[in-house]
């Protein structure tokens, strides 16, 4: 079977997580998270940053590995790689998506969103409390 590398982003800002609903090809109508296929001369933080670019045209930063799935779709193995980052911009562009959507991950399966994601929405739930909770000083 062929395998795709695939990233993607959860662009954290002001404590909520950024969702897209894509607007084309046969997952038209679900949520993700923005990213897409990993090029040959390219690192997966790379094509993260580029996808966000291309898809959002946003330079996002802090990228951070959250968790790694994998899935099968349409005779493609698909390694599904997530970071958590951040940006000083929100996306105000819709190119490949419909709607973007700041939830928090509790949130993100009220959404049409990807099943195939449910263990990277599991590993954000887990480190979602020191991602959104400023730090106490400890004096
Ligand atoms: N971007 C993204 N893709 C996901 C997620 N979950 C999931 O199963 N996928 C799958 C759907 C697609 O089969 C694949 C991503 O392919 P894509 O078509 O978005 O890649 P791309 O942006 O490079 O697309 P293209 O230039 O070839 O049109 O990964 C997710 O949360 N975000």
């Amino acid at each position: 079977m062929n395998k795709l590398n695939v990233v993607c982003g959860a662009l954290i800002i002001d404590g909520k997580v950024m969702i897209a609903q894509r607007n084309y090809g046969s997952s038209k109508g679900f949520f993700e998270f923005p990213g897409g296929k990993v090029e040959k001369s390219e690192t997966k933080e790379e094509a993260l940053i580029r996808e966000w670019k291309e898809e959002c045209d946003i330079d996002i930063h802090n990228v951070q590995y959250l968790a790694s799935s994998v899935d099968y779709q349409d005779g493609y193995e698909i390694h599904l790689t997530c970071f958590t980052c951040t940006s000083n911009e929100k996306p105000t562009k819709l190119s490949v998506h419909s709607e973007y959507i700041w939830t928090t991950p509790d949130h993100i399966y009220d959404y049409n969103f990807f099943k195939s994601d449910k263990m990277l929405v599991e590993a954000l739930k887990g480190v979602w409390p020191c991602l959104t909770k400023p730090m106490k000083p400890k004096y």
